[in-house]
């Protein structure tokens, strides 16, 4: 399979259904109100990490890739359905990064880690909503959001506990065949491996009996002047990069007219140019091919010059096994104890609205989808103040309920000893009723004014059904109506 470790990619989420404009239609069910439901969410586009997967190439073939949206709302009070969210499974050790910004949104470092990378536009709201007692019959209904859409630049860094390091032929794949499962490409020929190729080493017996086990990386070789895109170039040390520590393989190779000692150096400088940071992490040497004569010969000689430099050299064979386990035990040790080195930037847990709004202020010109989650992130800003407003209303409104109950109560029977009346008392009456009403209201409303200091808006409200001139108006109907009837010709 085709090794991609970069790609560029754009994401769509699914906009929005569209809120319902309907009416409640029924026989002997007259002026039956709204109906009209809510759209449904569309979907969200959401990353998960998965350790099966080892290569970028699936979205080289793929350029875009799109949620579904929301279903509209409809009538008889149905809400539409959301969207279905599309989830896409990308390889463990995959950084991710806003094309345009170059902003790192999340680095996947764990199986099943999840990140919704564009969230799906919300549903706009149906009629059933906007219906007021001063309308009963709104024909509003919102339109669903836009879904957000992103570029996205993906680079895959296989996570690794050990790196390993050599010029090539060194004999690093064969190591790596020899302490690991793992079955990478071995000739006699340099760039042989030409992708990084991950083995996991079980030590003790492994985690399961009772032992540890670490993953360890073989990329392809490197060469003096590798920084300047020599050989394969250092564009395969971005895999080692996040490695807890590195092993270095050098050899004597007197075909290349090569030194060990001198070999290290030059890598060593390589390895400074491409990140002074990785340079810096824990670090074993060994000279490997033990197993031929003119090696172990020169071993001595060498691990002295290494130890002048401050490098202590171990002599390994891949072919007989030698030194091996005592190699691995100590590597084992580093990449259960050595840290692992952090991604480019810290990740954010998750893309949250605030993140889309630093983007948007960070960058000038604000992309539709930071604007859009700007929005959100005002809305979700404003959430707990009508949330705080709320039950002071509904606690203002539930007063305010009795308090009207009980001047339309009295008003009523006023209505009803006026409207016993004939018609000439039928005036008096509904004079009686009025001032009753009005008494009554004024009460009603002075009261819950009183009973608690609430925001002008539920204040309002209390008056307002307090005052209603409901019960004064059915209080002078009432008490009209049978003087009408009852009028002499
Ligand atoms: N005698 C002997 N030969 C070895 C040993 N390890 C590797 N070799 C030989 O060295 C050659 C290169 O081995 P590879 O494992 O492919 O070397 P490499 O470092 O992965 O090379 P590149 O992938 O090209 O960077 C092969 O012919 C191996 O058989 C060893 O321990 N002893
Ligand atoms: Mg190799």
């Amino acid at each position: 399979m085709r090794f991609v470790d970069q790609c560029r990619l754009k994401v769509v989420a699914g906009d929005g259904g569209n809120g319902a404009a309907a009416f409640r239609r029924e026989k002997f069910v007259p002026f039956g109100g709204p109906s009209g439901g809510d759209g449904g969410r569309g979907g969200h586009v959401t990353f998960v990490g998965d350790e099966g997967l080892s290569t970028l190439l699936d979205f080289t073939y793929m350029r875009t890739i799109e949620a579904k949206r929301g279903e509209h709302g409809q009538g008889s009070d149905c809400y539409g359905r959301a969207g279905a969210d599309r989830i896409v499974r990308i390889p463990v050790g995959t950084e991710i990064r806003d094309a345009e910004t170059g902003e790192m949104l999340a680095d996947i470092t764990r199986h099943g880690q999840e990140l919704i990378v564009a969230r799906g536009g919300k549903g706009g709201r149906g009629n059933i909503h906007f219906a007021t007692p001063f309308d009963r019959a709104p024909r509003r209904a919102e339109k669903g959001e836009a879904g957000e859409k992103r570029e996205l630049l993906m680079e895959l860094k296989v996570l690794a506990d050990i790196g390993l390091l050599g010029f090539p032929n060194v004999g690093k794949s064969t190591f790596v065949s020899a302490v690991s499962a793992a079955r990478p490409k071995i000739a006699d020929y340099p760039f042989t491996t030409l992708n990084p190729i991950l083995g996991m080493v079980e030590v003790g017996g492994g985690p399961r009996g009772g032992g540890t086990s670490f993953v360890i990386a073989d990329i392809p070789g490197l060469i003096p002047g590798a920084s300047e895109g020599i050989g394969l170039g250092i564009q395969f040390l971005k895999h080692v990069e996040r490695s807890r520590a590195l092993l270095h393989l050098v050899t004597l190779d007197h075909g290349e007219g090569r030194e060990p000692l001198a070999d290290y150096r030059a890598l060593r400088k390589e390895l400074k140019r491409f990140s002074p940071e990785l340079a810096e992490r824990p670090e074993l040497v060994a000279l490997s091919k033990a197993d031929l004569p003119e090696v172990r010969d020169a071993y001595p000689a060498l691990a002295r010059r290494f130890a002048k430099a401050g490098v202590k050299l171990s002599l390994v064979s891949a072919a007989t096994h030698e030194g091996l386990s005592a190699l691995v035990a100590q590597l084992a040790e580093l990449a259960t104890k050595a840290p692992r080195a952090p991604a480019a930037s810290p990740p954010p847990p998750e893309p949250s609205p605030e993140l889309g709004q630093l983007l948007a202020e960070g960058e000038g010109a604000p992309s539709s989808a930071a604007t859009a989650k700007k929005a959100k992130s005002s809305a979700a800003a404003r959430k707990p103040a009508s949330r705080k407003a709320a039950p002071a209303a509904k606690k203002a409104s539930k007063k305010a309920a009795p308090a009207a109950k009980k001047a339309s109560k009295k008003a009523a029977p006023a209505a009803k000893k006026a409207s016993k009346n004939a018609a000439p008392a039928a005036k008096k009456a509904s004079k009686k009723a009025a001032p009753a009403a009005k008494k009554a209201s004024k009460t009603a409303s002075r009261k819950t004014a009183s009973r608690k200091a609430t925001k002008p808006a539920s204040r309002k409200t209390a008056s307002r059904k307090a005052t209603k001139p409901a019960s004064r108006k059915t209080a002078s109907r009432k008490a009209t109506k049978p003087a009408s009837r009852k009028s002499p010709r």
